[in-house]
């Protein structure tokens, strides 16, 4: 059993979606997108509510929509069970009859359609509450119900569109490994919509990325999250992408510096770096009667959670920082790196902080006599040797940040 669609619709006239997506048996894709990128649209074509303009939907070889061949297999004609986002619970039936629903409509008697409805309700732990209406569920509980509706029809494809926006977080983790279990029982394709990279990494066996109603990428979720090929996959992962050109050899040049990365194509490149733990600021001295190399004379790194930020202190004459923006560039100043040249020895003084900041695990702002100098953050990050340093500008912040280059990896061709 396998779902194979080759989608192309135009909806309001000035949206396309052209999509083809292919899943197995017994796996679960993730649609991942922003809004408007076309994943609702792509459920509702699965699930017949809207007919295709060109290409076809075929599940486990039957034909269920080709416009060229003027085939069109209605909603209800359809083995597919579908979660919404709010459910869409039936209020005036009890759990039992929303559930049962399915079931009746497919021809059942009524008494077997029950008996299967209260099986599934069993299955997902909500035998007890069978009775009651959906304004008595909680979210979580509703959310169970609609899955076990879904699935009582014994669908061969099943669409949850964003089941669990609907919960708070404390819910959403409880129901999502439940909901993990219940998707591994499951045979047939799962389609699964979010918005939310864990619930893609958690509950997929594939990730399909859509943006403006095309796929962007599609793999494995690991592979999504350590190559992602575009700045939407890259900000939901969390890491950074910088431009870079490969120039063969295993050489890559970025913006004032090159790094060897083994396997980089040749041309234009992403590169990614993970966001990097810990950074440092001050990497020279300013020059005597000059602006220091960033335009700044001094820095204070700031350690805030994982991230780092940095204020540059300006001094007279400096330029002022570029304007705010969420975009990383690397190593625009000539000879950027960590701990560049020999290293200075560490005065017994800086040795003792360090070491009791690491040990108490606090982010301190350095004091003053740590500027100017390689100073070694008291987390876990870039230590010694070469490194790439970044600029990021956030708001009215901006600095440098460093990653280790072994950290980093082309991604994709630009
Ligand atoms: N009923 C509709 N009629 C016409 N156009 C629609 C309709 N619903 C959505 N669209 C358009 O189709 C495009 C894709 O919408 P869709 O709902 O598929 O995106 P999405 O990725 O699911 O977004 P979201 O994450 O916000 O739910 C949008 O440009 C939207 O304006």
């Amino acid at each position: 059993m396998t779902l194979s669609a080759d989608v192309r619709v135009t909806r309001a006239g000035d949206f396309t979606l052209s999509a083809a997506v292919s899943a197995p048996a017994g796996t679960v894709t993730a649609l991942l997108g922003p809004n408007g990128a076309g994943k609702s649209t792509l459920l509702r074509v699965l699930a017949g509510l809207l007919p295709l303009d060109a290409g076809r939907v075929v599940l486990d070889g039957t034909v269920y929509d080709d416009p060229t061949a003027g085939v069109l297999l209605p909603p209800e004609r359809r083995p597919v069970g579908v979660v919404f986002q709010d459910y869409l619970l039936f209020p005036h039936l009890t759990a039992l009859d929303n559930v049962a629903f399915g079931p009746r409509c497919r021809g059942l008697s009524r008494a077997r359609s029950r008996q299967v409805a209260q099986e599934w309700l069993d299955r997902v732990g909500l035998g007890d509450l069978a009775g009651r209406r959906p304004r008595r569920l909680s979210g979580g509980q509703a959310q169970r119900v609609a899955l076990a509706r879904a699935l009582a029809t014994e669908p061969r494809l099943l669409l949850l569109d964003e089941p669990l926006a609907a919960l708070d977080a404390g819910t959403r983790m409880r129901i999502r490994t439940e909901l993990r279990r219940h998707l591994d029982d499951f045979g047939g394709v799962a389609v699964l919509v979010t918005h939310d990279p864990l619930d893609a990494m958690v509950l997929a066996d594939q990730v399909v990325v859509l943006e403006e109603g095309r796929v962007v990428q599609c793999g494995a979720p690991r592979e999504i999250a350590t190559r992602p090929a575009s700045r939407y996959v890259a900000d939901l992962v969390g890491v950074n992408l910088v431009p870079g050109r490969g120039l063969g050899g295993d050489r890559v040049a970025l913006d004032g510096c090159a790094l060897t990365l083994p396997g980089a194509p040749v041309g234009d490149v992403l590169v990614a770096f993970p966001r990097p733990r810990c950074a440092c600021a001050p990497w020279r001295r300013p020059t005597r009667g000059g602006p220091g190399p960033c335009g700044s004379s001094a820095w204070s790194p700031r350690w805030t959670g994982s991230w780092s930020r940095s204020k540059a202190l300006p001094t007279s004459g400096s330029p002022s920082p570029p304007a705010p923006s969420r975009t990383w560039v690397c190593g625009s100043t000539p000879g950027s790196g960590w701990n560049r040249g020999p290293r200075r020895p560490w005065s017994t003084r800086v040795r003792r902080r360090t070491d009791r900041l690491r040990r108490s695990g606090e982010r301190s702002r350095p004091r003053r006599w740590d500027r100017h100098r390689a100073w070694r953050p008291p987390s876990a990050g870039p230590r010694r040797g070469r490194a790439i340093v970044g600029a990021w500008v956030t708001g009215e912040r901006w600095g440098w940040c460093a990653a280790r280059p072994r950290a980093a990896r082309p991604c994709w061709r630009a």
